[in-house]
């Protein structure tokens, strides 16, 4: 990894993600200053009382100026919002990334604001998180042995490339770079359609007249499968609507392997639900314990 470090850092929206970026980077001691801005005085006063920034402000100029990285951290939706006034801000040698679930909303939002996405914008996304949110739910190990994908265009600079996969490095984070279909194609399988699916099902649930008796008996297996319904609205919200086409397409997808299930199921056929079950299992099994095995080899002492 290369030796880098950041004079100052300013990280807009300061939250749960901007938060624990700070908090990390930190404890690496690769930060001098960090400085957030955003729309609550209140949750950026918290961030400082913590510990997390070293000063807040709420104008935008002053939380950038003379900044060596800008990280974007509000919800994904706000983002053009505050592309459009750091554009005037930004300088040449300002890197500015983000830490936004959806990659393709990003990038027209950077072409709306700026004609092309500018060489010194990183596109950038942790794969870590939790269904808390807020700056007071930051820590500083969010990232360690986590993946973060970027989405560099051939136009993006290779220093600015260099400098934030190198960020993330330094939060213990393995950097993948990848296209911005792709990452949003891959994303809505795996993380925005199981959120969707959860959120559904407890709202599903909830209206049901019998609701309170159905969640007091409710144990483990409906608690893991529902926790990521208690993540923020907000930000689930912008998800959706900016990752549109690529979950319609994974919901559809889903439907009609849920039908296939609903028909086992209904005509009693057990070898389509023991197959369909046992290969489910065998996939989920394959990759976690792959994932186990691999930390394992990388630290054998813990
Ligand atoms: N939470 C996760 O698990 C997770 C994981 C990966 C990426 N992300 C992405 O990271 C981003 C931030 O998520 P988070 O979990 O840190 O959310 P969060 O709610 O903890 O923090 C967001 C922050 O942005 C601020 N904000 C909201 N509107 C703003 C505006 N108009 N101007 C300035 N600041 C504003 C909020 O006050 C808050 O401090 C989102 O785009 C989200 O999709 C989240
Ligand atoms: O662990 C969680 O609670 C998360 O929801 C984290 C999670 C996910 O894995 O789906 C959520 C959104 C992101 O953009 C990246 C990570």
């Amino acid at each position: 990894m290369s030796k880098f470090y950041i004079n100052k850092l300013a990280i807009v929206g300061l939250g749960l993600m901007g938060g624990s970026l700070a908090r990390a980077l930190k404890a690496q001691g690769s930060v001098g200053e960090v400085v957030a801005t955003g729309r609550r005085a209140a949750s950026l006063e918290k961030g400082l009382a913590l510990g997390v920034i070293d000063a807040w402000t709420l104008d935008m100029k002053e939380a950038v100026a003379n900044a060596d990285v800008v990280v974007i951290a509000t919800p994904t939706l706000i983002a053009e919002k505050v592309l459009a006034e750091l554009a005037p801000l930004m300088t040449p040698s300002m890197i500015v990334t983000d830490v936004a679930s959806v990659k393709g909303n990003m990038q027209r939002a950077a072409e709306r604001v700026f004609g092309e996405v500018p060489a010194n914008f990183v596109m950038g996304h942790p794969i870590a998180g939790s269904e808390q949110s807020g700056v007071e739910a930051a820590t500083v190990d969010l990232f360690l042995d986590h993946r973060v994908i970027l989405t560099p265009l051939s136009t993006t600079a290779e220093p600015a490339i260099a400098l934030i996969q190198a960020m993330w490095e330094a939060c213990g984070a393995e950097v993948v770079c990848m296209d911005v279909a792709e990452h949003d194609a891959v994303l809505a399988a795996t993380s925005h359609l199981p959120h969707v699916l959860a959120y559904t099902l407890v709202d599903a649930l909830a209206q049901n007249g019998s609701a309170a008796d159905i969640f007091r008996f409710a144990a483990g297996g409906f608690r893991d499968f529902t926790r990521i319904a208690s993540s923020d609205p907000t930000m689930w919200h912008d998800i959706a609507l900016a990752n549109k086409e690529a979950i319609l397409q994974g919901i559809d997808d889903f439907s009609a392997h849920l039908d296939k299930v609903r028909a086992a199921i209904a005509s009693g056929d057990g070898d389509t639900l023991y197959a369909t079950f046992d290969r489910a299992k065998r996939a989920r099994d394959e990759h976690f314990l792959g994932q186990y095995l691999s930390r394992q080899k990388k630290s054998p002492s813990s």
